[in-house]
């Protein structure tokens, strides 16, 4: 297992800050470094207030690409759609969001198979991935189901894939297409944000588990080499 350290604050609006800064850190290390920066933002609720914080920073976020850890096969500006946060936070700040998914593919594998398609023309690896987790253990749109091992055994130049939750998680029963999990190990930063002691006390439950971890994000904590930060709120 890489090191993991935990970042506790009082409230969310604190680890907004906070991660804010860690993200901005790290943005600007890969503008310097390679001129250009690659990111993977999660959906739901817990980042928004990261995304507020974040995009008020004075970065060259015309050379900052973002894309979703994942995203929901619904149209562009449905309530549910990750790219459509995303793109209301950093568009006016002249990043260039990108989709992975598309209205045009006929299921959800097909969307994952062009999503990955897609990237292809994108720099790789990720400078940064930011992840959420479910109170269920998923994490970016790596769920139990038959399309498990799509995700966690995928070859290892795969970026996305497309997925059906099962069980359906209730707020959002959508398939998916998600970065794989060697998409979002060979990341060059790994950060993990969730509020809550029911995330909490799941996280250390997978850590402890390690690679026999019933859950996605136990699964992704054992396979990441790089060191991970996690940071919570209550
Ligand atoms: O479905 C999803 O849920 C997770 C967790 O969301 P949260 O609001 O409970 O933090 C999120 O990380 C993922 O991107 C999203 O598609």
């Amino acid at each position: 297992m890489t090191e993991i350290e935990w970042w506790d604050y009082d409230d969310a609006e604190e680890m907004a800050a906070a991660v804010a800064g860690d993200l901005r850190f790290v943005i600007q290390s890969a503008l310097d470094a390679r001129g250009d920066a690659i990111i993977a933002l999660p959906g739901g609720s817990t980042p928004l207030p990261i995304y507020a914080a974040l995009a008020e920073s004075e970065l060259a976020w015309k050379r900052v690409t973002i894309i979703p850890t994942d995203d929901r096969l619904v149209p562009m500006g449905d309530k549910l759609s990750n790219i459509t946060a995303i793109a209301k936070a950093f568009m006016a700040r002249g990043a260039r969001v990108y989709p992975i998914t598309s209205d045009a593919a006929e299921d959800y594998r097909a969307a994952g198979q062009a999503a990955d398609a897609r990237l292809r023309d994108l720099g790789w690896p990720l400078d940064l991935v930011l992840l959420g987790v479910g109170e269920d253990g998923h994490t970016a749109s790596i769920f139990p189901g038959d399309d498990l091992a799509a995700a966690t055994d995928a070859k290892s130049d795969a970026r996305v894939v497309g997925v059906k939750p099962d069980p359906m998680p209730a707020n959002a029963p959508v398939a998916r297409v998600t970065l794989t999990l060697p998409a979002i190990a060979a990341a060059r930063t790994l950060t993990i944000a969730v509020t809550g002691q029911a995330k909490r006390d799941l996280i250390e439950q997978a850590i402890e588990d390690g690679a026999k971890s019933p859950h996605p994000i136990g699964k992704v904590l054992a396979a990441a080499t790089v060191p991970i930060d996690i940071h919570w709120a209550p």
